[in-house]
């Protein structure tokens, strides 16, 4: 399957949103990866259905909304409306994640599950057939800019040796992404890249996308 780069809009300018949103068009990015926070499920806080509507306004590419928030079912009709393409919760927040990926995918949107770096991925094994993607965190969740967890690469690796996924199941990584590990997380065996601080803390967003996508492209040949 194709890889895909999927900038966080959480590392973008808030006084110039609809400026990078213009960039993130115009950019190598498949995706634009939207992080939502409750100050609950996740220590922070960062936006709901008003940025979700400039987005939605704006961006002319699918919005790939990150809930971390607990009980997501409450919300997911809404974000949905809001304009959301992919939908993913967090494993560790929900009580009835069969029920809640129904309602994902019912309201016209393709469903992932979030694990924490604490959850294994052998925990996806009943549900794996449902799902759209799943989305490996390399950091906690909660804030961009942080360090990113080695640890993830195996669980990308015994995520693609569990039996029952879809043939379209997606592989997202989220957290810490950069030039200098999209290679190895390619190898490993992840498709969609998700990077906040890498991109928006470039001097030149738009061609440090270009660059992920690169390097992303060429990850097979190259030596890790
Ligand atoms: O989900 C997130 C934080 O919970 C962010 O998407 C993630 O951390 C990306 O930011 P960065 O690339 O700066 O690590």
């Amino acid at each position: 399957m194709k890889h895909l780069i999927a900038p966080s809009v959480l590392a973008a300018d808030f006084g110039n949103l609809q400026r990078d949103i213009e960039m993130l068009n115009q950019s190598a990015a498949e995706w634009i990866h939207v992080d939502v926070m409750d100050g609950l499920f996740v220590p922070n806080i960062s936006f709901g259905f008003p940025v979700m509507e400039t987005l939605r306004k704006h961006a002319g590419k699918p919005l790939d909304v990150h809930l971390m928030i607990t009980d997501p079912d409450r919300y997911v009709e809404r974000f949905a409306q809001a304009g959301a393409s992919v939908i993913t919760v967090h494993y560790e927040a929900c009580t009835h994640l069969h029920r809640t990926i129904e309602a994902i995918q019912g309201a016209g949107c393709r469903a992932g599950v979030a694990l924490n770096p604490h959850t294994p991925v052998q925990l996806l094994q009943d549900i794996l057939p449902m799902l759209d993607l799943v989305l490996i965190m390399s950091v906690n969740p909660g804030f961009g800019g942080q360090k990113f967890i080695p640890n993830t690469y195996k669980k990308i690796a015994e995520l693609c040796r569990l039996p029952g996924a879809k043939d379209s199941l997606i592989i997202e990584v989220d957290g810490g992404v950069d030039s200098g590990n999209i290679a190895a997380l390619r190898k490993a065996g992840a498709h969609a890249f998700v990077a906040g601080s890498a991109v928006f803390s470039a001097p030149d967003p738009a061609a440090m996308i270009a660059e992920l996508n690169q390097i992303a492209s060429i990850a097979f040949d190259v030596q890790v």
